[in-house]
């Protein structure tokens, strides 16, 4: 079966800073794919141009199918509403209520009357976790951990095929963090999604990936199970997955 999302021969630079340089990435569809690298290798620029917010310099970017940006605007949108981002800390409209928040991917793309667009946002909210009496609540009314939680909601607004989080446990206590990894598998068991989960926490890796892309050296320098990867003698690598941070997220001492 084709992969969800395939890249191929990326490009990205700033001026003379070459971000990526010849990346290749598959993502399957139904896994959860954790991507990881230093600060700056890339990867929020990746998950950006996935989704066609970015243009890369050069390469070619395949979602479910279709190439993404190649489009005419029209179909680029009816691609757009198979998957669902949530940026890093949710990225909620501050002004607008949760509920609001949920149903903004809904009023700009599908024409639904007012009480129907209200229900599916509350069935999300529920999807989430969320109690019922945050859905009229604004996003500073909320903790850090119910604010992800209606990014998440806003993620799945529209049923998509994909969501893509962008460090999604970042700022979360570790029982916060383990409840949102148990809700993301719990989700993609559910619903069946392909998730691309840019993250920095190992223990989110171990917890629910399915496979991990290493970005290094402006590629994506591996890709495979935690245990494949460890494998590996990249010093990068090496050192992250079987440093202290990384063996103790592995039950190690
Ligand atoms: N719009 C932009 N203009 C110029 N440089 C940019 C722009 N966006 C990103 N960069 C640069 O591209 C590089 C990659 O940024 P990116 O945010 O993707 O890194 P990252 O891997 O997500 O890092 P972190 O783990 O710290 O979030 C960085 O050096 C960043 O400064």
């Amino acid at each position: 079966m084709d992969p969800a999302i395939r890249v191929r021969g990326l490009v990205t630079r700033f001026g003379d800073h070459v971000v990526h340089e010849d990346l290749d990435l598959d993502v399957r569809r139904g896994e959860i794919l954790g991507v990881v690298g230093g600060s700056g290798t890339g990867k929020s620029v990746l998950l950006r141009q996935i989704t066609g917010l970015l243009e890369p310099d050069a390469g070619r970017i395949e979602v479910l199918g279709e190439t993404v940006r190649d489009t005419s605007p029209e179909a680029f949108r009816r691609l757009r509403r198979r998957w669902g981002v949530m940026f890093q800390g949710g990225a909620l409209f501050s002004a607008l209520t949760v509920r609001e928040n949920v149903e903004a991917p809904m009023r700009e793309q599908l024409d639904l009357p007012d009480d129907l667009r209200a229900r599916l946002a509350a069935v999300k909210v529920r999807m989430v976790g969320l109690p019922a009496d945050a859905m009229e609540k604004r996003p500073s009314e909320l903790s850090g951990g119910m604010r992800k939680r209606a990014g998440f909601a806003r993620a799945i607004a529209l049923d998509p095929e994909i969501v893509f989080l962008d460090e999604p446990t970042a700022g979360l206590d570790p029982i916060g963090a383990a409840a949102l990894d148990a809700l993301v598998a719990q989700l993609r068991d559910v619903l069946g999604l392909t998730v691309f989960l840019v993250t920095h926490d190992l223990d989110t890796l171990h917890a629910i990936c399915d496979r991990v892309a290493v970005l290094a050296e402006r590629r994506v320098l591996a890709v495979g199970s935690i245990d494949e990867l460890r494998a590996l003698p990249h010093p990068w690598i090496a050192e992250y997955f079987g440093g202290p941070r990384g063996r103790a997220a592995a039950g190690e001492r």
